[in-house]
């Protein structure tokens, strides 16, 4: 089975509150509420493809130093495997707009069972109670 590495970050405002982006209509999984990031490009380190990501779905400036590493994901899908590192961050530059067309929102950490999310995401959610 084909191994799939997807880079994710949860973005963390003053208030501790997550954003999670809304997958749009048309793509799999439509609807579900997700952490920012993507594929990583043949040649990328992680933490490149997270700083590309951010630049192209939200139009924010982030630099390699202010990604922490939080915990990963590991996930059969029909056909893949996801294996999806999710990292934190607390600052970057620029104003976070939805760039792509997605739906965002900010949610408080006990809040995000609330925000139907891929099964991959939910063995996360403890992760991020803890941390903020
Ligand atoms: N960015 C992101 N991707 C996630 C999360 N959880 C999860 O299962 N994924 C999966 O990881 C893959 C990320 O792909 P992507 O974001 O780069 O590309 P995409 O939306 O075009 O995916 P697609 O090829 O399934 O349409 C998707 O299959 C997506 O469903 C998450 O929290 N954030």
């Amino acid at each position: 089975m084909k191994l799939l590495l997807v880079v994710a970050v949860a973005l963390v405002d003053a208030d501790g509150r997550i954003l999670l982006a809304q997958r749009p209509p048309g793509k799999s999984m439509a609807g579900l509420w997700e952490f920012p990031g993507g594929k990583i490009e043949p040649g990328e380190r992680p933490e490149e493809t997270l700083i590309r990501e951010l630049a192209e779905e939200l139009g924010i400036t982030v630099k390699a130093d202010c990604l922490a590493p939080l915990t990963f994901a590991s996930h059969v899908y029909e056909d893949f495997h996801l294996l999806m590192p999710l990292y934190v961050c607390r600052r970057w530059t620029g104003t976070i707009q939805g760039r792509e067309g997605q739906a965002l929102k900010w949610v408080r950490p006990r809040q995000l069972r609330d925000y139907p999310m891929p099964p991959a995401d939910e063995p996360l959610i403890p992760f991020l109670l803890d941390l903020v």
